[in-house]
Formats: C-alpha cells, sequence, structure tokens
C-alpha cells in the first residue's frame, strides 16, 4: 500500500535556503576572493613600485650631482690658473679674482648648484663662493688616500638642507691640483619623497637613511608620526613593528637606502572596506531574493499543497484513509486492463467483519468506528506496497494485489486472517475480539480476466461462502477453476 506523501512545504523553502547559501559562497568562491587576492597582490606591487620609482628618482638627482661636482672640477681655465698658482706664478688675490666670478657664473648656470669652495691639494682654502660654508662643522675633504669624488652628507646650511660633495681637481700632467667642496640642495629630494604623500599621506612613507642607521632625509610635510617612530625602530632592531611593513632598496655611489614603511592596516583599510561593501551588497541581494521567492512561491506553494490535499482526499475514505469505493472501481478496472494486455497473475480479495452488527449494538458506533479505524490499520501494515487497498463498505474491505499468484494470495488471506483474530482489538469499550471472512478470487497468468463486475461478483461470492460456512475462513477461487474454502 503506496505512502500518501504531502509536498512539504518547509522542504521547499529549506531548498531555496540551501540553494541562496550555495549561490552566496560559490559568488564568496568564484568572484569575491579572488578579487580581493588580486586587489591585494596589486597592493603589494603598487608598494614595489612605489620603492622602486623612488630609488630611482634620489638615484637621478645624485648622480646629477656628481655629474656637476665633475664638471666643475674639471674646467680647464681655472684649472691650469690653479696650477700655475701652485707653481708660485701668480699669487693667492690673482687666482681668486680670476677663478671668483667663473665659479659664480657656474652657480648661476646651475641652480642646484648652492656653493663653490675650493682647496689646494693640502685643504687650504683658496676661493669660496655661495653659500658659505660653517666653521664650526668638520668637513674631511680631502679624505686621508681618497682621491674620487665622494659624497661627505648631508648638512644645514644657510636655513637650507644641502648635500656636500668633495671633488677632486686633477691636472692631465700635473695629477691632483685641489679640491672642491660643493654645497647641492638637496630640496629636490624632499619633493621625492613627498611626491607619494600627496596621494596618501598616512599609509606609505619613504624616506633616506644610511647604512649606518641615520634617517638623512623625511618628508618635511610630514609630522614625526607614528611611522617615524617604527622607522626609528627598524633601524635599532632591524625589525618591523607588528601591522607595518619595511621594505628597503639601496641606492649607489653612496652609502644610502631608500626605505619604505607601509602601514599595512591602513594601506588595506580601504580596499577592505570597499570589499566589504561589495560582500554586503551581494549578500543583501541574495536575501532579497529569497524574501522575495519565498514570498512569491509562498502563495503557490499553499495552492499546489493544498490541490495535491484535496486530490488525495477525493480519493480517499475519509475515516479509514483507504481508497474509498468509487475510487477502487477505477483501481480494479485499471488493473483489468494491464492484466489483459501482459497477461500477470493477479489477485483480489475482499473480506468483511464477522457479526460487526453485535459490537455496534452492544458498544456504540463510536467503538465499531475504533475497530473499523484498527482493521485498516492492520490491513494497511500487512499489504505490499504495490497492493491497493480500499474500505469497500460499510465493514467491508479489499484489496488488489497486482502480480499475486493463487498462493501468495492464500498467503496474504491468511496472514490477515490471523492478524484480526490474534489481537483482541483494544477500544473505549475495553479489549473486542474479531474475526473477518475473506473471499479471495485469482486471475492466473495468462488467462483472461473477467470483467470487472464479472470478478465483483465472483469475490463477493467467495466471501458470502465464507460467511456461508461459518465465518473466520478463507474461500479461495481460481478463475477457470473450482472454489476452496480454507477454515481458520
Ligand atoms: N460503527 C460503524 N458501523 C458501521 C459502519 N458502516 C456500517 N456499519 C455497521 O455494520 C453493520 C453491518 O451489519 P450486518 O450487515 O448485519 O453484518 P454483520 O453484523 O457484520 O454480520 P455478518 O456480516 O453476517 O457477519 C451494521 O450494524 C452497520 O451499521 C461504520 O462506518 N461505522
Amino acid at each position: 500500500m503506496p505512502k500518501i506523501l504531502h509536498p512539504n512545504i518547509h522542504t521547499i523553502y529549506l531548498v531555496v535556503i540551501i540553494s541562496s547559501a550555495l549561490l552566496t559562497a560559490s559568488f564568496y568562491w568564484v568572484g569575491f576572493k579572488p578579487l580581493a587576492d588580486r586587489l591585494r597582490e596589486g597592493h603589494a606591487l603598487e608598494i614595489a613600485h612605489g620603492l622602486q620609482s623612488t630609488q630611482w628618482l634620489v638615484q637621478g638627482v645624485l648622480d646629477r650631482h656628481f655629474a656637476l661636482a665633475h664638471q666643475t672640477a674639471s674646467r680647464s681655465a681655472i684649472r691650469e690658473k690653479q696650477v700655475a698658482y701652485l707653481e708660485g706664478q701668480h699669487t693667492l688675490e690673482a687666482l681668486q679674482t680670476f677663478t671668483a666670478p667663473k665659479l659664480e657664473d657656474a652657480l648661476r648656470a646651475n641652480q642646484e648648484l648652492l656653493g663653490i669652495h675650493r682647496k689646494d691639494p693640502l685643504g687650504q682654502d683658496l676661493v669660496s663662493v655661495g653659500v658659505p660654508l660653517d666653521p664650526a662643522m668638520t668637513l674631511h675633504c680631502p679624505q686621508p688616500g681618497q682621491t674620487q669624488l665622494q659624497m661627505l652628507g648631508p648638512a644645514s646650511l644657510g636655513g637650507l638642507t644641502t648635500l656636500l660633495y668633495c671633488s677632486p681637481i686633477k691636472h692631465p700632467e700635473q695629477g691632483l691640483a685641489g679640491w672642491d667642496i660643493l654645497v647641492m640642495d638637496a630640496g629636490a629630494l624632499y619633493r621625492i619623497l613627498e611626491q607619494p604623500q600627496r596621494h596618501d599621506l598616512r599609509t606609505m612613507t619613504f624616506s633616506i637613511t644610511d647604512h649606518a642607521g641615520h634617517i638623512l632625509f623625511w618628508p618635511q610635510t610630514l609630522e614625526h608620526a607614528h611611522s617615524w617612530q617604527v622607522l626609528l625602530d627598524y633601524l635599532e632592531q632591524d625589525k618591523a613593528t607588528e601591522g607595518f611593513m619595511i621594505s628597503v632598496i639601496s641606492l649607489a655611489r653612496s652609502n644610502w637606502q631608500v626605505v619604505a614603511v607601509v602601514d599595512e592596516q591602513r594601506f588595506f583599510a580601504e580596499t577592505n572596506r570597499q570589499l566589504m561593501i561589495l560582500l554586503g551588497v551581494v549578500g543583501g541581494m541574495v536575501l532579497l531574493v529569497l524574501v522575495l521567492t519565498v514570498l512569491v512561491l509562498r502563495p503557490i506553494i499553499r495552492a499546489l499543497v493544498r490541490a495535491r490535499e484535496l486530490g488525495r482526499e477525493i480519493q480517499l475514505d475519509g475515516m479509514t484513509g483507504l481508497y474509498h469505493h468509487a475510487y477502487m472501481q477505477q483501481l480494479l478496472s485499471r488493473e483489468i486492463a494491464r492484466v489483459r494486455r501482459y497477461g500477470n497473475a493477479f489477485s483480489v480479495l475482499m473480506f468483511d467483519l464477522d457479526h460487526f452488527k453485535r459490537i455496534n449494538d452492544t458498544h456504540g458506533h463510536p467503538v465499531g468506528d475504533q475497530v473499523l479505524l484498527q482493521i485498516a490499520d492492520t490491513v494497511r501494515q500487512l499489504a505490499r506496497n504495490s497492493d491497493l487497498a480500499a474500505r469497500y463498505g460499510g465493514e467491508e474491505f479489499m484489496l488488489i494485489m497486482p502480480q499475486t499468484h493463487e498462493d501468495g494470495a492464500l498467503m496474504m488471506a491468511q496472514r490477515l486472517l490471523e492478524a484480526v483474530n490474534g489481537q483482541p482489538f483494544v477500544t473505549a469499550a475495553g479489549p473486542i475480539p474479531v474475526t473477518i471472512s475473506i473471499g479471495v478470487v485469482t486471475c492466473p497468468e495468462g488467462g483472461s480476466p473477467p470483467s470487472r463486475e464479472q470478478l465483483i461478483q465472483e469475490v463477493d461470492s467467495a466471501l458470502y461462502t465464507s460467511k456461508r460456512t461459518g465465518r473466520n475462513r478463507i474461500t479461495q477461487k481460481v478463475i477457470g477453476q473450482g472454489e476452496g474454502v480454507n477454515p481458520p
């Protein structure tokens, strides 16, 4: 006997919710996460590029300074004059008169060149033009054993941050003719360091330090904020503070390096915020679709469920839940048609409660109803899924057993008889013993099944035989053969 399945509205909602969750999860894994990873990778590249371009720009300034210093020291006319002075051909005054205007010309021609202080090979001052040097400053130009152009380092002169270079004046034949201390404007370096700050003042700070761990240049527009302390800690301990990232790149021709301090949280905060907004919007949309789906589907599902229930109801007997008489007629006709086509065996069983009137009369109809319900349950339990059970009349039941031979049908009838016999039915009036009389008709395999009316008449007649011969028994008939009674 098939179970009646009612589609569960909660199951449908559950499916909708699970689908939405799967949709959200696939959006996260296939769309959102790769996007977030790419953006983060992009940020890492941004840092690397920022550092690289800063290094190039700073290196460009230093190279320009070197070129300028070299050029100044190798101007031949004043170099020759200086050699002649060293050989005693001129006075110092004559040298100064000749050299100073030419060096001043050089200052005018190169804005970055702020001062030139020319010395003899032993370091004695000869000529000075432009921004003066601080007498309190100890300058090692020339450095012992050094004959190359070199940077001396940054110095604050005349209210400006400058870079000092020590450049040898070399004569092709006479050798070393003296030294220039060149004062260069370091403003260009600040401008380079401040360039990234214009875009973002908080997250990425570039600076220039020397290998000894001194901060030489720091963006002038930026206060000594938290990242300054982070850089100091890094230079001291060679380790980045938690939440910060430090990238370093060395500069050629100096002991300098460009250092980027990145406030990771702030750097990624904007991206994270935008990603969260995106996730929120998509999540909200999924939720909205979910709610709308539920709202739209709800009445439709309810109507479908109700329609299905109604369909069932019109096939079923209201009290027992088995098929009712009229529907059983249809089922029987269908089964006979199937057997006529495929030639398989099938059996029909009909049974009736014995002396049921007595139960009703003695205990009342409600108690009789309780017995009928328990009979229906017994049939449901014993029948196969493929069997079709009906309450055929008041206390009369029918069971269609497709693909069931004579032996199988008798076995089923015996089980039913024993099941009813073997249990006193529990009712409001106490336990009541019940017996039934059964008629079974089998249409054997390959046989020609009778019409529906004839079949009902045959099974009814078999049932009548069971009643007539003493009740509580089975009468079996095989179409085309005789009738046999099986007492309990
Ligand atoms: N409680 C209850 N009784 C019903 C229902 N339908 C039919 N009956 C009763 O079933 C009884 C049938 O009685 P009878 O046809 O005389 O048969 P019987 O008393 O069972 O005797 P036999 O069939 O000859 O063994 C009647 O008392 C009906 O009122 C029902 O739905 N509920």
